[in-house]
């Protein structure tokens, strides 16, 4: 910064951009503008394309107060820390400088206004901690009060948990990040933006960590929350809730518990399943639209979206879990009448853990509260519609769904029809809630009235004709009486000044009344806010109980969802079992089946059931749908454990400990490593982590170099899987190499099966069906020409592929020089004669 002569409000503005995180850029409030200035200006008006301005020498620049809405928004999305330091007085009221305070620092963890979040997602700020072989990862979303903490060992698991959460900001101590810059390869790294920020290592210090705990929960130990002798976690988890009360620079009473969870009770999808099987967005950025989660997503409310994200990255694994689940989702499909009714119910009510989470940071606002009322208001009939169903699970939720009717009621009573979004501007409270309020506001609005009332009976009352209620800024209100009628003044009457012609009088009623009138719209909004202030108060003690109620609603929309897509798409309800079998029949994939329709999508069945049947061996042509079929298997049963019913006839399946897929990833070549050494990473990783109750997918194995590498590679990687007692799993393998079929001779377990097509003079029609045997054709020309290679091209391909055909020993070397003449050209011409390329090769 270049050293200047600071005025008082520099000066003010240096003390405060000197108490927030070195990297956070300050927004100033100056008078209607948000201002930034120095490095701050240069960043902010380069990420909003604002003009830079300098100001006495230095760079400034700066927008309105109304556009913080649209700004903000932006900032954070580009990964900008963002402090607000606000005007704490009436600048026209303040002697000497106006007061100003930052109110808030949003990081994009920290982020707790509704314009700054997707409904659909939740915020996670995570904070990381070392322990002893394990890492430690805390996760809390501020909007909602849901906070969690893991065990994690291992860099991979813990990135693919980073993945899940969707994490946008990570605090580590100093020290970490000192170690994570050191190592290389030691810091964990997830697909998703995650901002790293660094804190003190004092923030980790166990006993302060489990004294801010204890506090925040309100409880004499941690114990009941599953920490005891876990000060990895509950560092971590004291470390995050520090940082995240000190950017928020308010209470958050609504984080009151904490829940330690374990990897090993979800089905697990590593980082590279969770994106190629798309089950929340897909690989290309366009959203939920086209992922499995935009297919089941029927939900009505932001907390069931949320809940049904998370079942989709969070399959179960266990067997009576699942089956509860698919007994309230069967439930609800039975009865579609009191489905659409209850859906219907529903939907009125909004976000109320963010809401509740708002009211806790003291960032709701009238219509925050309006909305609350009116969404526990629906409560009593949710319940009601539950009560139709006897089954366990919608029995507890249902049991969970408390009611309010006294928040309610004096939500009801105290806010006004249509209040305005800013306490500021007046008219939250409704007219007949607060006797004194009622009046403050009539006399700001009827205080003519009133006087012109009084004027008028003074008059009858002294006789004078003449009297005046009138006002001057020197003493207010007053009563003008001329000399003349003097005489008639009552005794109350308080002279104030004499003139020519009058004398002018006060009365206590007068002084009362223009206290009243005066700044009645002033205080009238003051005593808005103390009433808003108590209702707010009011409200909080029910916190906990709303939470509760909430998440159990979100779980009933959830569960309703998936029932409404159930029978939306005709799913039926799968069988569940310890063993190790994948049975299904006539199953469809439920992207594409919903895309294309259940009469154009060609179902298919999959046997797999252990011994005889451990691994189906993929051959067909190109395009013919061998990787639709294989992630079909693979959504089928992340749809089953999650307790969903699924696209097809009928579906077996003995419990997935974990699906790993390698179905190509184009995007790590961005990561520095190339398409095949990604494979055989992808591969390596599999291979040392797979159990007998693991289901592979591999789409295609070895592509990446020569033919007798690849081959060599996946054959081995096959009879891997098949042979090792630490695998033997279910497996799909799709592949090009035919030779693999062969496999099935040796291997008991091993099956082959094509994607039919069917030839039609020169045409190929692609049936879609997995059926026994193999195949030994690609039809990669015909599917090339499809694609609009060159005539030529093609031409010249089927040369080739006829000559290697021929000769299968060619080397690859002969083939490149061959003249690049097609034949048919060259007989064209005559100066070939039959045998020509033969020779050629031959000789070569
Ligand atoms: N069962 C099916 N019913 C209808 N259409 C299907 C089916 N399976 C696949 N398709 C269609 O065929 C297209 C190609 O399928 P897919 O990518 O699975 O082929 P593939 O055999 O894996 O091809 P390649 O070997 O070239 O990678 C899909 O995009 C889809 O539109």
């Amino acid at each position: 910064m270049a050293d200047i002569n600071l005025t008082p409000m520099m000066q003010q503005y240096r003390e405060a951009k000197a108490s927030i995180p070195p990297d956070a850029v300050l927004l100033f409030r100056l008078g209607d503008f948000y201002e930034e200035f120095f490095e701050d200006a240069e960043k902010v008006s380069s990420v909003l394309e604002l003009t830079l301005t300098r100001r006495q020498g230095y760079p400034m620049c700066g927008f309105p107060y109304h556009a913080l809405d649209t700004y903000l928004p932006r900032l954070v999305a580009a990964g900008v820390k963002v402090a607000i330091a606000e005007q704490m007085e009436d600048p026209r009221l303040a002697k000497g400088i106006v007061k100003r305070q930052i109110t808030r620092v949003i990081t994009p963890g920290t982020i707790v206004d509704n314009a700054l979040l997707s409904p659909s997602c939740n915020n996670y700020l995570t904070c990381l901690v070392q322990g002893k072989d394990v890492w430690a990862l805390a996760s809390l979303d501020i909007s909602t009060g849901e906070f969690r903490v893991c065990r994690i060992a291992g860099n991979d698991k813990l990135a693919t948990e980073f993945n899940r959460l969707g994490a946008r900001e990570c605090v580590i101590s100093h020290r970490l990040d000192a170690r994570f810059n050191e190592e290389e390869g030691a810091r964990p790294e997830p697909r998703t933006k995650l901002l790293w920020t660094t804190v003190d290592n004092d923030y980790f210090d166990f006993s302060f960590a489990e004294d801010f705990l204890k506090r925040q929960f309100k409880v004499g130990t941690l114990d009941g929350f599953g920490l005891r002798d876990l000060p990895d976690a509950v560092s971590a988890a004291g470390a995050v809730l520090r940082y995240a009360t000190e950017n928020l620079r308010q209470d958050a009473s609504h984080i009151c518990r904490i829940e330690l969870y374990s990897l090993d009770s979800s089905l697990e999808l590593d980082s590279i399943s969770l994106r190629n099987l798309e089950l929340v967005e897909t690989m290309f950025g366009t959203g939920k639209n086209g992922s499995l989660l935009g297919v089941l997503d029927h939900t009505e409310t932001p907390m069931g979206g949320r809940k049904l994200r998370n079942w989709v990255l969070r399959p179960l694994c266990d067997h009576d879990a699942i089956v509860a689940r698919l007994d309230a989702v069967g439930a609800f499909r039975d009865d579609p009448l009191t489905l659409a009714e209850l859906r219907e119910t529903i939907g009125v009510v909004r976000d109320l853990e963010r809401i509740v989470g708002r009211l806790n940071v003291g960032n709701a606002n009238a219509r925050d509260l309006q909305t609350l009322a009116v969404s526990l208001d629906v409560l009593p009939g949710v319940k009601s519609l539950l009560a139709n169903f006897n089954v366990p699970l919608l029995e507890t939720l249902n049991g969970r769904l408390e009611l309010f009717p006294e928040l309610v009621e004096k939500i009801e009573s105290a806010i006004a029809e249509n209040p305005p979004a800013q306490l500021s501007d007046g008219g939250v409270i409704r007219a007949g809630y607060n006797a004194e309020l009622d009046e403050l506001r009539s006399a700001a609005t009827d205080g003519k009235a009133w006087l012109s009332q009084i004027q008028l009976r003074e008059q009858e009352r002294t006789g004078i004709r003449s009297l005046k209620v009138k006002y001057n800024s020197v003493f207010g209100y007053y009563i003008e009486v001329s000399k003349a009628n003097l005489s008639m003044v009552p005794e109350d009457y308080v002279r104030k000044q004499t003139l020519v012609n009058a004398e002018r009088f006060i009365t206590p009623e007068l002084k009362e009344l223009e206290s009243k009138i005066l700044g009645a719209e002033e205080k009238a909004k003051a005593l808005e806010a103390q009433l808003f202030q108590e209702l707010r108060e009011f409200a909080l003690q029910y916190t906990v109980r709303i939470q509760t109620a909430a998440d159990a609603l979100a779980g009933v929309d959830a569960l309703a969802s998936l029932a409404e897509c159930a029978r939306l798409h005709g799913y039926r309800r799968p069988r569940i079992f310890e063993d190790d079998r994948l049975i299904v029949k006539a199953g469809r994939h439920p992207v594409l089946d919903a895309a294309m329709g259940t009469d154009k999508f060609v179902p298919n069945d999959c046997l797999l059931d252990g011994d005889r049947n451990r691994m189906m061996l993929i051959t067909g042509p190109n395009m013919a749908g061998k990787s639709t079929y294989i992630r079909q298997t693979a959504l089928l049963v992340v749809l089953a454990q999650m307790g969903s019913f699924v696209p097809a006839e009928s579906m077996e399946l003995g419990l997935v400990d974990r699906i790993f897929t390698r179905v190509g990833a184009a995007d790590d070549l961005a990561r520095g490593q190339s398409t095949f050494m990604v494979e055989m990473v992808e591969t390596a990783n599999i291979l040392n982590h797979v159990t007998p109750k693991s289901l592979v997918i591999l789409d295609e194995i070895g592509r990446g170099t020569s033919t007798f590498d690849g081959l060599s590679i996946a054959w081995a990687v096959a009879e891997f899987l098949h042979d090792d007692p630490s695998c033997r799993c279910r497996t799909q393998f799709a592949t090009h190499y035919h030779e693999l079929t062969e496999l099935a001779q040796t291997r008991r377990g091993v099956n082959n099966y094509n994607v039919a097509v069917k030839e039609y003079g020169d045409q190929i029609i692609f049936l879609r069906q997995i059926v026994p045997g193999s195949t030994d054709r690609s039809y990669g020309i015909h599917v090339a020409k499809l694609a609009g290679i060159p005539q030529p091209v093609i031409e010249r391909a089927n040369v080739i592929l006829e000559l290697l055909e021929k000769a299968a020993d060619a080397p690859r070397d002969a083939i490149s020089a061959l003249p690049r003449q097609t034949v048919k050209a060259r007989r064209r011409k005559g100066d070939v004669d039959e045998n020509d390329d033969m020779i050629q090769l031959r000789l070569l």
